[in-house]
């Protein structure tokens, strides 16, 4: 219910009622509430993180890049607390995990389409995660738009070329000359540096947790997490590198 700005409380702005009716344990033991909040939790700052890519991807395609380090400066620091809060979860022990993990099911985190799209959005587009998807649903829908649309390495690249710098090496080799793209560039290093932490985070809580067991998703679990550590959004921005 919209009450009127003067009536307006501080539960009525927050939906409070809707959000603090949405933590339904399906187990009576106590750790389940920590898993459920923080994965709600993590829900809430993708969409923000989600939020503010959509505005930098429009504010780098009109070439204003200050606005743009802006909206990605935000986004790295909510990484940074996302990072840390797999230290809160850690807390959990493999024995209280397990005794509620089955009733999880089959539900696991590669059927985050929030995740899946902030990725997709950066520009790591593997569309076989689509599949992870109910057919139909807002996740599904928002994903494949995300699949199809330039990311935010697409709209930089494509400033590049804008601008007439010949390749992201010439811009590194330059950056007094190439400012704006030079800045815009490490922006979206810190980006990828913070995704790769908060995946090496998710692997060592998962061996502390539950070891080299097999994920309710069906993966072999830390093994596959492993694998992950390798992606990179923005890859030409590392191995350029080398050449410096
Ligand atoms: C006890 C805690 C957790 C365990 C044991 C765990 C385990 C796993 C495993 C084994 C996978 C691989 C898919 C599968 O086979 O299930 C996975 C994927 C994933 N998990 Fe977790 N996870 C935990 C907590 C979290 C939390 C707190 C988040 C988010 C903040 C998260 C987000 C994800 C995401 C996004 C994926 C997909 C990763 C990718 O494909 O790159 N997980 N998790
Ligand atoms: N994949 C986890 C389960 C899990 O973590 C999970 C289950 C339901 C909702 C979110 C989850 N988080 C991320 O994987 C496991 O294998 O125990």
């Amino acid at each position: 219910m919209t009450a009127h700005p003067a009536g307006m409380t501080y539960a009525d702005y927050l939906q409070l009622p809707a959000l603090l009716g949405a933590q339904q344990p399906l187990s009576d033991l106590h750790d389940e509430m920590l898993f459920i909040v923080i994965h709600q939790t993590k829900e809430l700052w993708l969409k923000q993180m989600l939020h503010e890519v959509g505005l930098a991807i429009a504010l780098v395609e009109a070439d204003d890049f200050a606005a743009a380090y802006k909206a990605l400066a935000r986004v790295s620091r909510i990484q940074s607390v996302m990072t840390l809060s797999w230290d809160v979860l850690a807390t959990m022990t493999p024995v209280d995990y397990s005794r509620f993990r089955h009733v999880l099911g089959t539900s696991s985190g590669f059927q985050s389409a929030q995740f899946r799209e902030f990725e997709y959005r950066l520009g790591i587009k593997d569309p076989r995660f689509l599949e992870y998807q109910e057919g139909g649903s807002e996740g599904a829908v928002r994903l494949k738009a995300a699949l199809d649309a330039d990311s935010l390495w697409d709209v930089a690249d494509q400033a590049r070329q804008r601008h007439g710098a010949d390749s992201w090496l010439a811009v590194y080799q330059d950056p007094e000359r190439w400012f704006g793209l030079y800045q815009l560039a490490e922006k979206l290093v810190d980006l990828d540096d913070a995704l790769a932490g908060w995946r090496h985070k998710h692997l060592l809580t998962v061996e502390r947790i539950i070891g080299n067991k097999m994920g309710t998703g069906g993966s072999a679990g830390a093994s596959y997490l492993a694998s992950t550590l390798e992606k990179r959004a923005f890859p030409e921005l590392w191995s350029l590198r080398t050449g410096l």
